[in-house]
């Protein structure tokens, strides 16, 4: 057995465990960085830019189809998915390959390769033949698909979206389980490349809408488009040759209907990779799903004893925000405070921002009606919001589907979050969040300055919305005539 003493040892390399090593780095030279699987980042191999990548020749194809409409005949729109399923995976791979380029910095030394686990607080097992003894450590091992028991007669046709991006040409008919992020974005994007399908939602979730009116209103706007059933009432789930039958009442009726697919797709949730860490030994204190305990400031973990740990947590692994810029923040902050260790220092959390890139996409800001009126109260809350069917810039495009719902705070008319759902609406939310790290209240969000004809403008409508609800600043004179033709 060989044996290292290092200062800091980062289990995992994926984007938490990049950003903590280069953190911790500054600080001393024995920082190790321990990789189990695959190097590369979930995000670039099966991730964020896969899926985008997906996305972006579905969305191809779907302005193909749809060009009609604007009085161009393109012909019959004709999806040739073996070169899809190439473009995706070549562009995929130069994604990773950047990643692993910019891991050539960290010294082969300090790469280790092999699952890690615990041995005691200080120590870890690194594969069979390493042990690993560390000042302090940095959990960033990310989390996995997770698919329920039920979907085992699935046999080898149940599916994760891991291997979605592998496949080389694209089944005819799918069943998409689950309408989180996931399921939508890559639901959706299928559907748009002509694989048949159907989504099967449970307890009528929908993506990362919390508000009902807008999360109503989503489901109609994607059953235009493709089968989604955010509550669906499942019978049976078969395996018959080389398909898969699902029996399930069918959404808004009493009938039910046995259909076969070429695949389940589950897309029910992520686990975090904590299970092969043998937590056990590390002293930890752990929540009831086994994730230790943590300060969201520090990312330093509780020990059983209640005392600060000089183990610290981020990105998926601490069940959290499973988002990128938020493993990127969060490893920062835990590679910090390792360096710094027994010294910490709070880390800056950013407003929570959250994106799907469906179509139309959907965004959530800052604080949810729930969140809100939780903090607030009820009566403490006003809320607003506007329709993008009438909005000029969207009519222009033919992308004129979508609300937003917006919250503020009674009295200081402090903006508090929103929820969105229309086109593009990615850089609105952004332009919300951005308000709200600058504290910015309604009235002054509705002084900056707005072009026109621009999906902005939209936004400007729900702002108005939400000063009326907060009973402050002046009346707002008729739109057409204030703004222009569809401001
Ligand atoms: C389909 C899909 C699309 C997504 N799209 C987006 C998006 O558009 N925008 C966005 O913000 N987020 C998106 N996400 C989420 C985002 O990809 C993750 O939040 C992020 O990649 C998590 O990074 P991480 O460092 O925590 O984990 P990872 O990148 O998974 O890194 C963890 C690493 O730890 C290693 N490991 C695990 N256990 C051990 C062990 N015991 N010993 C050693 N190594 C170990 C793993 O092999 C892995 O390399 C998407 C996720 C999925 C699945
Ligand atoms: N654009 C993005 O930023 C992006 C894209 C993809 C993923 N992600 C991240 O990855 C995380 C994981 O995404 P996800 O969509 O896999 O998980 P999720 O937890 O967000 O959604 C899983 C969904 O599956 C449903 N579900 C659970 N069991 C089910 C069953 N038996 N039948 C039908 N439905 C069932 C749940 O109700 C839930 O709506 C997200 O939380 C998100 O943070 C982000």
């Amino acid at each position: 057995m060989q044996e290292r003493n290092v200062e800091i040892a980062i289990i995992g390399a994926g984007t938490a465990g990049l950003s903590a090593w280069q953190a911790a780095r500054q600080y001393h030279d024995e920082v190790v960085l321990i990789e189990g699987g695959e190097p590369g980042t979930t995000c670039a191999r099966v991730g964020c830019m896969p899926s985008k990548l997906l996305i972006a020749a579905a969305e191809s194809a779907h302005q193909a189809g749809n060009a009609a409409g604007f009085g161009i005949r393109v012909g019959n729109v004709d999806i040739d998915d073996r070169a899809v399923m190439a473009r995706v995976r070549e562009e995929r791979d130069a994604f990773v390959d950047s990643v692993l380029d910019s891991m050539r910095r960290i010294e082969p030394a300090n790469l280790l390769v092999g699952n890690a686990r615990f041995e005691d607080a200080n120590t870890l097992r690194v594969g069979n033949d390493l042990r690993v003894r560390a000042r302090t450590i940095v959990i960033a091992t990310g989390s996995r698909p997770h698919a329920p028991g039920v979907f085992e007669p699935a046999g080898d046709r149940l599916i994760d979206s891991d291997a979605v991006f592998e496949w080389q040409t694209l089944p005819e008919s799918l069943a998409v389980f689950g309408a989180g992020i996931v399921g939508l974005e890559l639901g959706q994007a299928l559907s748009r490349l002509g694989v048949r399908l159907r989504l099967f939602g449970k307890s009528g979730s929908l993506g990362p809408f919390q508000d009902p009116v807008i999360r109503d209103y989503a489901e109609r706007i994607f059953n235009q488009e493709f089968y989604l059933d955010p509550a669906a009432d499942v019978d049976t789930i078969e395996r018959d040759g080389e398909q898969v039958v699902v029996t399930f009442r069918e959404r808004g009726s009493d009938r039910h209907l046995t259909e076969r697919f070429d695949y389940l797709l589950a897309a029910t949730g992520r686990r975090p990779n904590l299970d092969n860490l043998a937590l056990e030994n590390a002293g930890l204190a752990l929540n009831g799903e086994g994730v230790p305990l943590y300060n969201r400031f520090t990312m330093q973990c509780q020990r059983a004893d209640g005392e600060a740990s000089h183990v610290f947590i981020a990105g998926d692994a601490s069940q959290e925000l499973p988002l990128l810029h938020e493993a990127n923040q969060q490893g920062r902050i835990a590679g910090h405070n390792a360096g710094r260790y027994p010294e910490r220092r709070a880390g800056r959390r950013s407003t929570a921002l959250s994106i799907a890139f469906t179509d139309p996409q959907m965004a959530t800001v800052g604080l949810s009606r729930d969140e809100a009126r939780q903090r607030f109260g009820c009566d403490g809350i006003a809320e607003g919001g506007a329709s993008f069917e009438d909005q000029g810039r969207a009519v222009v495009m033919r992308q004129n589907r979508g609300m937003m719902c917006l919250y503020a705070e009674h009295g200081s008319g402090q903006f508090l979050g929103a929820e969105l759902f229309g086109p593009r609406v990615e850089h609105l939310a952004h332009l919300l969040a951005w308000a709200l790290e600058q504290k910015m209240g309604v009235e002054r969000m509705l002084e900056m300055p707005y072009y026109h004809p621009v999906l902005e403008e939209g936004l400007r409508s729900a702002l108005r919305d939400l000063n009326r609800a907060l009973l402050q600043g002046p009346e707002m004179g008729e739109r057409c005539l204030e703004y222009g033709p569809g401001g």
